[in-house]
């Protein structure tokens, strides 16, 4: 793959210096002394670093990664002005990619989505990859529902805080997906990415792309349990109102640490608003 500027020696020349693991900001500093403009070298060492990403997967029978969203670096900021609010950033992880937000809802808000979809809740569906088809499962027992995106003022004005929050169009996102676990509910470990391999998934694919992330806001605070948890990471987000936990995963694919759960509510209940974000338009 070449880009408009970018020759096949100065190519070669980028990727040897990532892969032999090179900061990008020696790479940069180096190609800034050669006389490079500083965002035209920006540019053509994300290309090299996209190559090299891609053909690392080609050789290893792996996805390619897709851009994901980055909410946050490592050390930065605390607190992340989302437009009408100020959200703070209370955990970030590289791998799994995940960041734990603190007050991203107000406590109003949180009731207001519980009032506004109760009456609506439906058992929750998985979808099975193989046909397509929705259907209840043993390894979900939550109920669940749907608002359509934009459906409402307050749905459009936390979709909008979102989309600033990890800085992802809101085009991409789907509608909000309101969920309540009773007592001894859960959602057993699982992607929410589609299997691209399976023919179950074609359907909702040609619709936005892929899933690249989940942002789980936390309605109120269980009694007891309902964490979100990682298996792979032994890690662990409490379910505490107002918060909300993010994670990304850059291509379909277990290697991404995306593995989750609801575990089990082991007293009282708990409500979450579910927002997934598509790599591309989701209409
Ligand atoms: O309830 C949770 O903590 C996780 C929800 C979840 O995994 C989902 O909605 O896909
Ligand atoms: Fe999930």
């Amino acid at each position: 793959m070449e880009s408009p500027g970018i020759d096949a020696g100065l190519m070669q020349w980028l990727l040897e210096r990532v892969r032999s693991g090179a900061s990008p900001d020696a790479v940069l500093a180096a190609m800034v002394e050669r006389g490079w403009d500083a965002a035209a070298a920006a540019a053509a060492l994300e290309t090299a670093m996209r190559e090299h990403l891609a053909e690392h997967a080609r050789e290893h029978g792996l996805p390619a990664p897709e851009r994901v969203p980055c909410p946050v670096e490592m050390n930065g900021a605390s607190v992340i002005d989302a437009g009408d609010r100020r959200v703070t950033v209370l955990a970030n992880m590289l791998h799994p990619r995940v960041v734990v937000f603190g007050g991203v809802l107000a406590d109003d808000e949180c009731d207001a989505l519980v009032a506004m979809g109760r009456e609506r809740l439906r058992p929750s569906p998985v979808l099975d990859m193989e046909t397509g088809v929705d259907a209840v499962h043993a390894s979900r027992t939550s109920d669940g529902m749907f608002f359509r995106r934009g459906e409402n003022a307050l749905c459009e004005r936390i979709e909008r805080r979102l989309a600033a929050l990890v800085d992802w169009p809101l085009e991409n996102g789907e509608g909000l997906q309101l969920l309540r676990y009773g007592p001894g509910a859960e959602y057993r470990p699982h992607y929410d990415y589609f299997d691209p391999a399976r023919p179950g998934s074609a359907k909702t694919l040609a619709r936005g792309g892929q899933r690249v992330a989940s942002v789980v806001m936390y309605l109120n605070t269980p009694e007891r349990g309902g964490a979100t948890t990682f298996p792979d990471a032994r890690f662990e987000v409490a379910a505490v109102k107002g918060n909300a936990v993010f994670f990304a995963y850059d291509r379909p694919h277990p290697m991404t640490g995306s593995l989750h759960a609801g575990a089990p509510v082991v007293a009282g209940e708990k409500w979450v608003a579910t927002k997934w974000l598509r790599v591309g338009r989701y209409d």
